[in-house]
């Protein structure tokens, strides 16, 4: 993961690694948040309603067309002027150069900082069990499980009443006697971090003073969530220990780890357990592989995962757990893991059915922009995400609304990773309404408070030709677990009709014209 890497040893890391190490990414967030504000890390324009936010505001010029009848609520009248971007302008579909390329694991760990809740899912578990003889139990209360009382309480002090739809099925197997391996899949925000961190916490026995359950992660940031999470759940049983294996934690020669738990990276794990002996290997009894498909696809953490899977006891529970698997990945975990009950929650399908689509004709960027001037002028938005195909266009955009008055959040793919996590925890806090971001968010992330979508440009491949995929995930967004949600297409130019065309075409759904300059109109879109 470059980001991380690159800012080590610098003040911001190492003040949040400290409070990290603590075990709070949550509190280091927020830290990194405020250091990154001090020292105005290039490139983030991120900024509060009175622009005072570090944002880079250029000098107010043009103001926008008025609106038509009833414009009692317009906009902002002191628009921007910012240069338009002028590789877009005139034509939002053009292929400009692809950004933001981004790991499933950090897009895992974004998701995670941004979700508040639970993900309740009503599709099937489709189980496959490598051993039929055995009898297949769900659970549908924590009491169920037995637990020691502490790690009960410490449960049901997280909040969680009852056990979700993959814990349901996980939990008696995780928790089963004799051990059973087990590799899982279910979408993010499911609760399988919930889940095998139970299974760690119960599975350890206090009399040991040594490593027995190991987890690990593909990054540092994850390794830090699931050691909170781990953490809060064990609150009431202060004498499970807990270890991060991660950069910046150093042990002294010789020394040997007396904590139950070991949560870490692969490369530092290697170092603690083969390297320098620090733990016993061969005395790991769980062995929990988190987001298993970035640990064992080839382009992922694959030789150091397969190091330590091959140095644990044959004995040794194996867990896999991950919201993706791809053919190949699942074929080699199956191939690792011994006789393995396979779980496999089936992910909810995004469709388009509680979501409004419009597209609004546009003749430039400049246009673009009024439209949404004017759509802020008469309608009440929640929150807000705005899709730009290139980060020069959503910083243009960003700078223009922060000086017309807006809070924006501009997230774009050449923040670090601890940048992109303080941005997406403002956003959801709240502080901040409007988030501009170019592809770096379409996948995989469910911001559950946004209302409206707006595609300032249509995504588009390589060629130029509608990206109907993308614009299936950018517009899921929003209109989440039945809730109504809006998604504007901004169109201007020939290509990005061109591009509307092929997705109307794609989906067979009607996407309506909105007239921006139509109070009345623009008000019944929050309606309808
Ligand atoms: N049984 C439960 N009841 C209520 N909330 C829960 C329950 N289990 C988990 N949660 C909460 O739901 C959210 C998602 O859970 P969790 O992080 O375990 O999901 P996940 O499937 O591991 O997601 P990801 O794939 O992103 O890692 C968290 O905020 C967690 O605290």
């Amino acid at each position: 993961m470059r980001s991380t890497e690159a800012l080590e040893g610098t003040p911001v890391l190492n003040f949040a690694n400290t409070y990290c190490n603590a075990g709070s990414l949550r509190k280091a967030s927020t830290l990194y948040t405020e250091a990154i504000f001090r020292l105005q890390v290039g490139g983030l324009a991120l900024g509060s309603g009175d622009g005072s936010g570090g944002a880079k505001i250029p000098a107010p010029a043009a103001a926008p067309a008025p609106l038509r009848a009833p414009a009692a609520r317009t906009a902002t009248a002191a628009a921007a002027a910012a240069a338009a971007p002028a590789a877009a302008a005139g034509d939002g579909a053009a292929p400009a150069s692809s950004e933001d390329a981004y790991s499933a694991a950090e897009a895992s760990m974004l998701q995670k900082v941004i979700r508040t809740g639970l993900i309740t899912n009503k599709n099937d578990i489709e189980v496959q069990r490598a051993d039929p003889s055995s009898p297949l139990y769900s659970v549908k209360s924590f009491e169920a499980l037995n637990l020691r009382p502490e790690l009960l309480k410490g449960v049901y002090a997280m909040g969680f009443n009852a056990p979700s739809k993959i814990q349901e099925m996980a939990l008696p197997i995780l928790l089963a006697d004799p051990p059973q391996n087990l590799i899982a899949q279910s979408q993010s925000g499911t609760g399988k971090t919930a889940a095998f961190v139970l299974a760690m916490l119960s599975r350890v026995d206090i009399t040991k003073n040594y490593p027995q359950v190991l987890c690990l992660s593909p990054t540092y940031e994850l390794a830090l969530q699931t050691g909170d999470v781990a953490q809060r759940m064990a609150q009431y049983c202060p004498d499970i220990r807990i270890k991060y294996a991660v950069r910046g934690e150093e042990m002294a020669r010789g020394a040997k780890l007396d904590e139950h738990i070991i949560i870490g990276t692969p490369g530092k794990v290697l170092d603690w357990g083969i390297k320098f002996r620090f733990f016993d290997i061969k005395k790991i009894s769980v062995f929990v592989l988190d987001e298993a498909d970035v640990m064992i696809s080839l382009q992922g953490h694959q030789d150091q995962s397969i190091r330590i899977h091959k140095m644990v006891p044959k004995s040794c529970q194996m867990l896999f757990f991950s919201a993706t698997y791809n053919g190949e990945v699942m074929n080699f975990a199956e191939a690792i893991v011994s006789n393995p009950v396979i779980i496999k929650l089936k992910r909810e399908e995004e469709s388009l059915d509680n979501i409004k689509q419009y597209y609004v004709e546009c003749m430039s960027e400049e246009s673009k922009y009024q439209a949404i001037s004017n759509i802020y002028g008469v309608i009440t938005i929640g929150q807000a995400i705005i899709f730009c195909h290139t980060k020069r266009t959503a910083s243009w955009l960003a700078n223009k609304m922060i000086a017309d008055g807006h809070s924006v959040a501009l997230l774009s793919g050449e923040l670090t990773v601890e940048q992109r996590i303080s941005v997406l925890d403002r956003f959801r806090d709240g502080k901040e309404k409007i988030l501009i971001t170019t592809n770096v968010l379409s996948r995989g992330i469910d911001v559950e408070q946004v209302t409206i979508v707006v595609n300032f440009d249509l995504p588009v491949d390589q060629t130029g030709s509608a990206d109907c995929e993308t614009y299936l995930h950018r517009i899921g967004r929003t209109g989440r677990f039945g809730k109504a949600g809006i998604a504007i297409n901004l169109v201007d130019g020939r290509r990005s009709h061109a591009v509307l065309k092929q997705i109307i075409d794609h989906f067979g759904r009607k996407i309506n014209r909105l007239d921006v300059e139509d109070a009345d109109e623009i008000e019944r879109i929050n309606k309808d």
